[in-house]
This record gives structure tokens, sequence and C-alpha cells, in this order.
């Protein structure tokens, strides 16, 4: 009898698990090709599932015996590259979002153009991405060591692992055996990666499509406390917000002359044309958005603005003093300031500030959601040798 409910519970949730699980697969399945792919491999789907005791798909040690070395290898590689480009923390922290918020966390941002499709990173938020470069030589590695083993959206997730505490912020650790996707989405990360002039309400919106709440959203945000930003992301609220010739009157007056000095007046943000909605590119040659990813920024024709302002409050202080600066009226894109548009966002960015324990805790949780969003595991996806290159079909 007992046996008898538990089997019939068993198969229950392993029905709902499995039918919850083609339908993600319909959802993730863009392109023709990639559909064929699944439907070829549906039933080996249901196969595999019921023999997937774990509750999540990604698992603890899934290299265990495939690639033992394999986080050792990130580790000392992202290490050894840190030491001489340290601006490469933020660039792969960066990279990891706009590869996971746009269809999960699937490499799909790395693929090149070519015949057969165009490439998400062509998708004006996603062309001043750093790091590809970083993730393109650790795989080599890894390649190097165990041939075709090793995702390279697991490669982006480990790396940026590594970056997160590299650049002052908490350790955590991640479950692996992430798949590479068999396309790219330019058209979906041109319209749904959140514009720097993006409201609150649209900022949420995003986040929420996504299983991600207001303090999940803001927490994530923190990791504006390292890296860059291009003047051409908020040049409007210094000298022509939204239109009126003027700047943004909720920017901090002090701030507002410091950022002006660093980011002189420019035609482009006299232009009466609105805002996009979403972010302009920095006019970065090609040329240089190809190879110069480790250069400094001064050598761009656009000035930046460093985030971590010197690391104020201290390196340890890693995401806190981003709230902090929000406290001040001191958010560099609007939508950075836009967390203190309401009571519920203004409370955590009022607890992250005063707190950095609890904001280290759950930037972590955040991050390892973030990290896990959406993830092609089992036969679907594959493991492509070179990240910017989909691996034919057969
Ligand atoms: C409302 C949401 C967000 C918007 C509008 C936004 C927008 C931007 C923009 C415009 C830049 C400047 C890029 C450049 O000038 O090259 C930037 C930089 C950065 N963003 Fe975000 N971002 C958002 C959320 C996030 C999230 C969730 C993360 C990570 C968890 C993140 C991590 C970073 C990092 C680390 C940098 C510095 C990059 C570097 O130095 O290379 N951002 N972001
Ligand atoms: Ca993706
Ligand atoms: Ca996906």
């Amino acid at each position: 009898m007992n046996f008898f409910i538990s089997a019939s519970l068993a198969f229950f949730v392993l029905s709902i698990y499995t039918a919850h699980y083609i339908v993600e697969l319909h959802k993730t399945t863009k392109d023709s090709a990639e559909r064929d792919f699944v439907s070829k491999t549906s039933l080996y789907v249901s196969i595999e599932e019921e023999e997937d005791v774990s509750y999540s798909p990604l698992q603890q040690d899934y290299y265990r015996d495939s690639c033992p070395s394999a986080e050792r290898i990130i580790r000392k590689a992202l290490k050894e590259i840190y030491k001489a480009r340290p601006s490469i923390a933020p660039s792969l922290i960066r990279l990891l979002f706009h590869d996971c918020f746009i269809e999960g966390c699937d490499a799909s941002v790395l693929v090149d153009a070519d015949e057969s499709q165009t490439s998400e990173k062509e998708a004006p938020p996603n062309l001043s991405l750093k790091g590809l470069d970083v993730i393109a030589f650790i795989k080599s590695e890894l390649e190097n060591t165990c041939p075709g083993v090793v995702s390279c959206a697991d490669t982006l997730a480990l790396a940026t692992k590594e970056a997160v505490s590299l650049a002052g912020g908490p350790k955590y650790s991640l479950r692996i055996g992430r798949k590479d996707s068999l396309v790219t989405f330019k058209d979906i990360a041109q319209r749904e990666l959140p514009s720097p002039h993006a409201t609150l309400s649209e900022i949420l919106a995003r986040f929420a499509s996504r299983g991600f709440s207001p303090q999940e959203t803001v927490s994530l945000l923190g990791a504006h406390s390292i890296g860059i930003t291009h003047c051409t992301f908020f040049q409007d609220r210094l000298y022509n917000f939204s239109g009126t010739g003027k700047p943004d009157p909720e920017l901090n007056t002090g701030f507002l002359q410091e950022l002006k000095s660093k980011c002189p007046f420019s035609a482009s943000a006299s232009s009466p044309s609105p805002c996009p909605d979403t972010a302009s590119a920095p006019s970065l040659p090609a040329s240089d958005y190809h190879t110069n990813y480790g250069l400094s920024s001064e050598n761009q024709i656009d000035g930046t603005i460093d985030l971590s302002f010197n690391n104020e409050g201290g390196y340890l202080n890693f995401g806190s003093r981003y709230y902090r600066r929000l406290l001040q009226n001191k958010g560099v894109m609007f939508s950075d300031q836009q967390l203190m548009a309401s009571e519920e966002t203004e409370t955590w960015v009022r607890a992250y500030a005063s707190d950095p324990l609890l904001f280290q805790r759950d930037f972590i949780k955040s991050m390892v959601k973030l990290s896990s969003y959406h993830v092609l595991t089992g036969p679907l996806g594959q493991v492509r040798t070179n990240c910017s290159k989909v691996l034919p079909l057969n």
C-alpha cells in the first residue's frame, strides 16, 4: 500500500517535471535547427529525466570524472590575467549578466555571426562588452587538458565566480553542467537588456519576468560598484535631461560638476531626439571593439567614469559603496538612481548601504540564481570547442 502510494507519487512528480521540461524546451527553441534537434532527442529527454534523481539539473561535481581539474584551471588562469588586467573582473560579471539575462546562461552571447545567423554581440547593449577574449583563452586551456568537455557556459559562470572574489566580492560555489546554445538571440538582446535610461518599473518588470524579486534586483545592481561606464550612457543627465537643456535635478550638484569635468559636453548629448529605449552603444570603432579589450578606456573615443571611485569606503566595500552613493544622489546612470524611486527598493538600498554582510549574503544568492537561470542541461545544447562557433549538428 505504502509502496503503491509512493510509487504513484513519484510518477506524478516525474510527469510534472517532464512536462515542465518539455514546456521549457518549447519556450527555448527559437530556431528550427534547434527544434529539429529537440524533436530528435525528446524521447531521450524523458528517459534521462527518470534517471536523474537530483532536484536541480545542475550538479555539484559534474566534471569529476571527465575533467577534475576544470575549476582549478579556470581559477589559476583568471588569477594570472587579473594581476595584469584587473578590469577583467567587472567585464566578466557584466558579460555573465548579458548572457544569462537573454535566454539563460548558455553562452549565446559569445557566438560570432556567420552565414546562417546574426550575432548577439551586434545588439547595441552588447557592443561595449569586454572579456570575451579571456573566456576564449581560458576555454583553450581547458581544451588542452580535456578536449570537448567543459562548456563555454560553465566556463563563463565559473570564471565570473572567480572574478567576483578577486574584485573583493563574496565567495560562492556553483553547480555545473550547463550546455551551450545552438543559436544566438540578437533581437531579444536588443529588446530585453535593460537600458541605462530605464525607469524603476521597467527595470523591475524585466527582472520579474525572469523570476527576480525587487530585493534580488537591488542586490544584483551592487555589481555597479566596480568597473566603468562610458559617458554616453549618462551624458543626457549632465547637459540635457529629458530634453530640458538642463541637468537632471536629482543629481547631487557636487557630483554633477565632477561628472561634467570627466565627460565634457559632446554633440550627441544635445541632440533633440529622445533617448532610445535600448542602451545606445558608445561609438567604438570596430577594430577597437574586436581587438582592444585589454587597453585602458583612455584610448577610446568616449570618456569613462570609474564606478569604484578608487575603492571609496575601502576595498572590502564591494557593493555597499554603490548603495551609499545612491543615498547621496550619486548614482551614475539614471537607472541606478531609480532604485531610490520606490519605498520597497529604497528600503533595500538603505539596508545594503549600512550592512555589507547582509549585502554579501543576498548578492551570493542572487548571483547563484542568475548564474543558473534557464540553463540547458543533459541532452539539450552542446559543448562548443570554440566559444564563438556553434558546432555543426552532425
Ligand atoms: C537595470 C539594469 C542594468 C543596466 C541598465 C545596466 C547598464 C550598464 C551600462 C550601460 C554599463 C556601462 C557599460 C560601458 O560603458 O561599457 C554597465 C556596466 C556594468 N554592469 Fe550593468 N546594467 C544593469 C544591471 C547589471 C547587473 C544585474 C550586473 C551584474 C550582476 C551588471 C554588471 C555591470 C558591471 C560589472 C559593469 C562594469 C563593466 C566593465 O567595467 O567592463 N549590470 N551596466
Ligand atoms: Ca544567453
Ligand atoms: Ca535558453
